[in-house]
Parts: structure tokens; sequence; C-alpha cells
């Protein structure tokens, strides 16, 4: 792993919706081949990260700067140096497509392939996430922790025509959410193992709120409050440091430096 040059770095980003300034001069830097877990309390602005750096939203003033490029705007296609792709909270599926045609919805739609060729394809993702064979199923006769791992299927679809096409990194948003720990455990292990996984993105950052994901999934840690970056270390300094927001947050208290919402 090089940490010369960061793969994704964001450099002074503000974001305000409104009045409400969720990002407030923030640097952040993604390096190539690592797990970084985002935390930090509710509401301030973790999935909006995500967004901004998947190009999805564009900051108010800072730079987006992609292995060495900055971007301008919005993402556009092909425009960034490396794909970038997402994993959101909600599996965010076709309820009126099979999961066949989700997975596949960009190759069918945007390639020359064949549909057995697409076919084939959806196949091999939907085998690396454990679930072989459901490809004519619909999204509704589905658990929620099946949905998430067909919305991972989809998020590493790579287009063969056009390797360049496939996403480098991945950004998870709280993808354990509302599963029981069981099933948080499937989902935290293939993450593990998609990251290691031949042909599949190595890097990826991932919000979350579950502690068993926290520690099974991030490297290094960032900690967000009030629009920046407040803390950043290992998992393992996560139990040690005496910061008092890590403290209180991994605490769960009620008192301490962090201002309860409502
Ligand atoms: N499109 C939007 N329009 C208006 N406000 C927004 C929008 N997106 C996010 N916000 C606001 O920005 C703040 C940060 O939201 P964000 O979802 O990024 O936080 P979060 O840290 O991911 O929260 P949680 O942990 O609860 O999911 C919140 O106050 C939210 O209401």
């Amino acid at each position: 792993m090089t940490h010369d040059e960061p793969l994704i770095e964001l450099k002074g980003v503000s974001k305000s919706f409104g009045d409400n300034k969720v990002l407030d001069n923030m640097d952040l830097r993604i390096y190539r081949g690592e797990a970084l877990g985002i935390i930090g309390p509710s509401g301030t602005g973790k999935s909006t990260i995500l967004r901004v750096i998947a190009g999805l939203i564009a900051p108010d003033t800072g730079e987006v700067i992609v292995q060495g490029v900055r971007r301008k705007g919005l993402i556009e296609d092909g425009a960034d140096p490396v794909g970038i792709g997402m994993v959101f909270q909600q599996a965010a599926l076709f309820d009126s497509l099979t999961v066949d045609e989700n997975v596949g919805f960009f190759l069918y739609q945007h390639s020359k392939l064949s549909r057995s060729q697409v076919r084939k394809l959806v196949e091999e993702k939907l085998e690396m996430v454990g679930l072989p064979g459901i490809g004519d199923r619909y999204p509704a006769e589905l658990s929620g922790g099946m949905r998430k791992r067909v919305s991972f299927a989809r998020a590493i679809m790579s287009n063969p025509e056009n390797p360049k096409e496939g996403p480098e990194v991945l950004l998870y948003d709280e993808p354990t959410a509302g599963l029981d720990p069981i099933a948080s455990t499937v989902i935290e292990d293939l993450i593990r193992r998609l990251r290691f996984t031949q042909g599949v993105c190595s890097t990826y950052a991932i919000v979350t709120h579950q502690e068993s994901t926290i520690r099974r999934t991030a490297d290094r840690l960032v900690f967000l409050y009030q629009g920046k970056v407040q803390w950043q270390g290992t998992v393992a300094e996560l139990d040690h440091t005496d910061n008092p927001l890590i403290r209180q947050f991994m605490s769960g208290s009620i008192s301490g430096p962090i201002q309860v919402a409502g």
C-alpha cells in the first residue's frame, strides 16, 4: 500500500443546505488499498461526504481531487480517472425489475453486450456475493440482507468492453443498518472479502453506526463532528484514546462535549 498520493482527496470542502452548514472547510484523504471508516453522531454529514466523493453533489467550496485530478462540478461519465461505486443505505433496487435486470442494469442499457453475456456477468457477481441462482427473483421476494448483497453485486459490476468503467473505490453508506447481528456479520465478511477478490476494487470508505461494522470493516477511522474531522486513528486506537468526543460517542453517554440533538 502506498501512502504517497491519496486516491481521493477532499481539500477545504464546505457544504451547506440552506442555513445548515454541514461540512465546514473539511479535509479528508483516502489512500489506495485502504478501508476507511467514517463515524460520528447522526446528522453530522457522513452521507453528505460520500455523496460529494461520489460526485452526486458538488461542494459549495473546496476541491475534490481524484488520483491527482481536480474534479470540476458533478461527476460525468468517465470524467474521473478512477471509477467510484456507491452502495446506498437502502438497497435502492428497482422493484419492478428482476435481480438480474437490476444488477445488469447499466450494461443492459449502455453496452453492446448480448443479453446472455450480461446475464453471465451478473451470475458471476451474484456468486461473489453468495447469492447464486437468484437472477429471476424480484427484490420484494428477498430479505433486507439479501437485497443489500444484490446492491453490492450491482456496485461491483464492470463492463468488460471498458474495464476502466469498473469502480476502483466503493463507498458504503450504512450497509448493516437495520440488520440483525448475524446478517450484519455476513455483510461485514462480504465487504472484507470483496476487497481481496481479484478484479474487485481494493479501496473503500464506509459510513456506519454499528460497532461490529466499525471494528470489522475499517483499518483507519475518521470521526466527524461539527463539519470537520475531529479525530482519526486505527480501530485499536479507538479504545485507548482520551479524546472526549470518542469516549462519549463509544460509550453512548448523553453527557459530554457532543450536543445531543432533540
Ligand atoms: N438534500 C438535502 N437537503 C437538505 N438538507 C440535507 C440534505 N441532505 C442532507 N441534509 C442535512 O444535512 C445534515 C447531514 O446529513 P447526513 O445525512 O449527511 O448526515 P449523517 O451524518 O449521514 O446522518 P445519519 O448518521 O443520521 O445518517 C442533516 O442535518 C440533514 O438533514
